[in-house]
């Protein structure tokens, strides 16, 4: 797990850490350089003409250790120089000093960047990292317009892009990197929506500083690592039988929309689950019965639409239950949701409209306990809390509805956050943009309910539940791209577990 810590905390971070350590700043910047140069050597060809764009402070100091780094191995560099030289910080001036003098390095006038002919393949930007305090101005916005002009050039920001601030909303411009390869911790703001455009692919690097000196500086912000969850699974014994692996009850589905539910039960028997049975509109039963065979089926006695009818209608025997996908909003499956969620005292998790009805419904909120997990996208989301103004505050409402009603919420997207009621909120690090396609959140749905049958606790069978989630996604699409559908990453559950090396 790495930490997410704030862009204000960092200098003391890095100043407690040199202190302990007995070592200089500059061997922590050198730290910085040699993991970007190791990452970049994978990335990129000596035969690659780059340009590294650096800045007057630590940021620019990070850019002129990698100039020279990568030109001692053989690549072909040539070092930019932005911003005013006098004000350079004292470890980006001895990087300017260990330069070798064959390298080229140029001072860029305004007249220089206005009249600049670029015949690169790559740009490293180095100009401005996590102390940038203000919106891009002057040579700076006008080198980042051009940079960002440019078309047929990969461009890798160092630690972050140059105007996008760590912790805030961007205002102004800032480069449009096309990767990302940020120090030790990725920077908050590079989890917001909005900055997707800026940030291009995310990587972070290590430097050298452990997790234990980390933790002193916790926000209760993580991002989430392989090794995280491979340790979070259950085992389970040579002798396991199916009710080991847990009884799941898949609820939703009204006429027109039964697949989403049908893609839950599918997505929580790929994930492991003992048993899986629907519970649907009569109209659903023969389509998942005929196309879905491993799962048993409950029909309510609405036709087309879930009615809860007397009784307990024996929920209370599943040890979960995913509900939402596929139900729609009608009166009666308002009456149905409110009646289950009565009467059903076990783990859930609580997603699309089911969702929208608690949004319409506010008193069904008091249902909401530490067993419920609710799985909005970012639409869902705002109708339960509101509008809001940037990611920034979705995020901290995330948090503050999972105080106030004591339960799991998962706000999802790219880098899906999990907001616990103890105020901790975890960052997802897999996933990738082929699965924004229709139902995969369903498939979310039916994954995390799977590991809460199979027994594990709500928090990790969230974590667990997201994660490998995003890693079906990725192997999914690794050879569909854009073609990848839901069913497709409900295929690749099996091979995310090979991944994390669990059975
Ligand atoms: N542990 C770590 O994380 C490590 C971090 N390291 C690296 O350090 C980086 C942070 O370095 P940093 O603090 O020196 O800040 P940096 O981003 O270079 O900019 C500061 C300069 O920019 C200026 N300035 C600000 N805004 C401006 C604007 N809009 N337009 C124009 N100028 C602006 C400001 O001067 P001002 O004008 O405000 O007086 C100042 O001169 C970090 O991102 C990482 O790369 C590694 O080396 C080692 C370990
Ligand atoms: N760009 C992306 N990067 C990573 N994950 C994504 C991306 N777009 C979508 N996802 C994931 O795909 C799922 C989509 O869910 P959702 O919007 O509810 O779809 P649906 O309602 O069609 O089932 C979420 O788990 C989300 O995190
Ligand atoms: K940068």
């Amino acid at each position: 797990m790495l930490e997410i810590i704030s862009g204000s905390s960092v200098k003391k971070l890095d100043t407690d850490f040199i202190t302990e350590k007995g070592i200089t700043s500059h061997r922590l910047m050198e730290n910085a350089a040699l993991a970007f140069c190791d990452w970049f050597e994978e990335n990129y060809h000596r035969n690659d003409k780059v340009g590294i764009f650096c800045g007057p402070g630590n940021n620019g100091g990070d850019g002129l250790a990698i100039a020279r780094l990568l030109w001692r191995k053989g690549y072909d560099i040539i070092v930019f120089l932005v911003g005013d030289t006098e004000k350079a910080s004292a470890d980006c001036r001895l990087n300017r000093e260990l330069l070798p003098d064959k390298l080229p390095a140029i001072s860029m006038s305004s007249d220089d960047i206005a009249h600049m002919e670029f015949d690169l393949n790559v740009v490293v930007d180095a100009m401005l990292g996590i102390g940038v305090n203000r919106p891009l101005a002057g040579d700076f916005l006008n080198m980042v317009v051009k940079l960002n002009d440019l078309s047929n050039v990969r461009k890798v920001a160092v630690d972050i892009p140059t105007g996008l601030p760590a912790d805030e909303c961007l205002q102004g411009e800032a480069l449009k990197a096309d990767v990302t390869v940020s120090f030790q911790y990725p920077k908050f703001s590079l989890m917001f929506p909005e900055h997707a455009g800026y940030v291009g692919v995310l990587h972070v690097v290590g430097i050298g500083i452990g997790n234990k000196f980390m933790r002193q500086f916790t926000e209760s912000k993580y991002y989430l690592q392989p090794s995280d969850i491979s340790k979070r699974h259950l085992n389970f014994s040579r002798f396991a039988h199916k009710g080991d692996f847990g009884r799941v009850l898949l609820v939703g589905g009204s006429y027109g929309s039964i697949g989403a539910v049908r893609m839950s039960a599918e997505a929580a028997l790929r994930t492991g689950s003992g048993l899986a049975t629907c519970f649907v509109p009569a109209c659903g039963v023969d389509v998942i019965q005929a196309s879905l065979p491993e799962v048993q089926v409950i029909s309510s006695s609405g036709e087309k639409r879930l009615c809860w009818d007397e009784g307990d209608m024996g929920v209370n025997r599943f040890d979960a239950v995913g509900i939402g996908p596929g139900m729609g909003g009608s009166a009666e499956t308002v009456t149905f949701l409110e009646s289950f969620l009565n009467v059903y005292k076990g783990p859930k998790v609580i997603d699309a409209d089911a969702i929208n009805i608690l949004s319409n419904h506010k008193k069904l909120l008091n249902y909401l306990d530490k067993d419920a997990i609710l799985t909005p996208h970012i639409k869902e989301f705002e109708r339960l809390v509101g509008h809001c103004e940037n990611h920034k505050q979705r995020l901290g409402k995330a948090l503050e509805f999972s105080s106030e009603h004591s339960c799991v919420l998962v706000l999802k997207g790219a880098h899906t956050s999990i907001s616990f009621p103890d105020g901790t909120q975890y960052f997802n690090s897999t996933g990738n943009k082929h699965m924004a396609t229709g139902g995969a959140g369903d498939v979310l749905t039916g994954m995390i309910t799977s590991f809460l049958g199979q027994g594990y606790g709500t928090k990790n069978a969230v974590l667990c539940g997201v994660f490998q989630h995003g890693l079906a996604g990725e192997i999914a699409s690794e050879d569909k791209k854009r073609g990848t559908i839901a069913t497709d990453i409900i295929q690749a559950i099996p091979k995310s577990y090979l991944q994390l090396n669990v059975d």
